[in-house]
């Protein structure tokens, strides 16, 4: 039985440091990177590289990976249509805490549903959710499959894997899309500097 909106009697309750007082004390706006795209498009490896590369610059972010939160707050989910939405729904009220500690938060999931991506960005005012697309073609991820996952999805032995046997919806209006150039996929690095140049254009490296 879901035990969703089930609270009653609740309030909010005002706490004496704010919002502002965080974010002055960081200098940085917090917000959410949300990284989507196919198993091996390289989501957790710009997540590493951009905090990285924030964190040289002096800037706090955290990474939530699907995978890894799939270990612990995820556990019980799996990979069904509902799962999905309620593994996106928990990182997506974690990912706004992040962002409303001050934080640059990075979530990098395959989210592969646009509805439960955008009830995520409606969770947050309209800039502070920043969708990047790794629109890696199938082919590339499955070249390399680092996992090992695709093969056995081939094989049928991983049932409702995203992209063989499972949907996975692109962005229609992300604010990044990472792509191949001449048939290559930019370096890390590259692709975490495109991301932090957006950052500091939107003001998010920064307090005034
Ligand atoms: N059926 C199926 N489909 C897709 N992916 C699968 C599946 N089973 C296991 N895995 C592994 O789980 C990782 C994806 O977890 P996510 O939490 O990001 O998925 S989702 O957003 O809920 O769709 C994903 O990690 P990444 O390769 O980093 O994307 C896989 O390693
Ligand atoms: N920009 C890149 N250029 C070359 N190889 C990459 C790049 N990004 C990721 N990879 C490689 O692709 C594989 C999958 O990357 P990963 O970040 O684990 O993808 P995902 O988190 O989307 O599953 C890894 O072996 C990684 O080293």
């Amino acid at each position: 039985m879901s035990t969703l909106n089930n609270s009653t009697n609740i309030f909010w309750q005002e706490c004496p440091v704010g919002k502002v007082e965080r974010q002055k004390l960081l200098n940085q706006k917090g917000c959410v990177v949300w990284i989507t795209g196919l198993s091996g498009s390289g989501k957790s490896t710009l997540a590493c590289s951009l905090s990285r590369e924030l964190h040289s610059k002096g800037k706090l972010s955290y990474i939530l990976d699907g995978d890894n939160l799939r270990h612990g707050l995820n556990k019980d989910l799996g990979f069904k249509a509902e799962d999905r939405a309620e593994n996106i729904r928990r990182v997506g009220e974690v990912a706004k805490l992040f962002a409303d500690a001050g934080l640059i938060c990075i979530a990098s999931l395959i989210s592969p549903y646009r509805k439960d991506r955008d009830a995520c960005r409606a969770m947050l005012p309209e800039p502070n959710f920043i969708e990047v697309f790794m629109n890696m073609p199938l082919e590339l991820c499955e070249s390399r499959d680092a996992k090992g996952l695709y093969k056995l999805a081939r094989a049928g032995k991983i049932k409702g894997f995203t992209g063989i046997d499972d949907p996975y919806e692109r962005p229609l209006n992300c604010e990044i899309e990472i792509e191949q150039k001449d048939g290559v996929c930019p370096k890390p690095a590259a692709l975490a500097g495109q991301v932090v140049s957006y950052l500091e254009d939107k003001g998010f490296l920064q307090v005034e």
